[in-house]
């Protein structure tokens, strides 16, 4: 499917220069919202996973729905300040911004296959955080899926150890 046409850009968002890719145009169309999760979800299929983790708040949108289809669990990675109980945390940059990303200590249970979920890879810092929580906690990352990816901010390069799916690329 062309998903491309389901996405808006939207100039100068959040902050002048960014061309910010709007997804909520492909998460309105039913169609295209789950032909993008089930292609996420086939990639899963042969990669023996345990866990799905996101973070928040679009890791959400894309994860909730593959980890509800490959009948595995769920593991939110959250801003700081939002998550109720003991928590690792881990800095991070962004394409437009600076943030702390927790998850809960007994979120992964060592040794479990994790699939990371985005709806954006960028510049990789929250991937790569989230990779880094994961591991921290013993898990082990199987893969990495994404709905769009801009190749332009190089975010790719920090994840040269990883298995990488992305469905669009800016
Ligand atoms: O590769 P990077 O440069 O890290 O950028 C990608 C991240 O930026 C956006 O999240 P954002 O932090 O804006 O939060 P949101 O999902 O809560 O809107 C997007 O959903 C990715 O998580
Ligand atoms: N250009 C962009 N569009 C949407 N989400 C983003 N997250 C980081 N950069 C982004």
């Amino acid at each position: 499917m062309d998903y491309k046409k389901y996405i808006t850009v939207v100039e100068d968002w959040p902050k002048e220069g960014v061309k910010f890719k709007d997804i909520t145009t492909l998460m309105d169309n039913g169609t295209a919202y789950k032909s993008a999760v089930d292609e996420i979800v086939e990639y899963s299929r042969t990669r023996d996973i345990d866990l799905v983790v996101g973070p928040e708040a679009r890791g959400f949108i894309v994860g909730c729905p593959v980890s509800y289809a490959l009948e595995v669990g769920f593991a939110p990675v959250r801003k700081e300040g939002k998550l109720p109980r003991e928590v690792i945390k881990v800095d991070y940059g962004l394409e437009y911004g600076k943030n702390v990303l927790t998850i809960h200590k007994d979120a992964i249970k060592p040794g479990q296959r994790v699939l990371i979920t985005d709806d954006l890879l960028a510049t990789g810092g929250t991937i790569e955080a989230t990779i880094k929580l994961v591991e921290e906690l013993g898990g082990i990352v199987v893969g990495c899926a994404f709905l769009i990816e801009l190749t332009y901010l190089h975010g790719r390069e920090k994840l040269e150890a990883y298995d990488v799916l992305s469905l669009m690329s800016y």
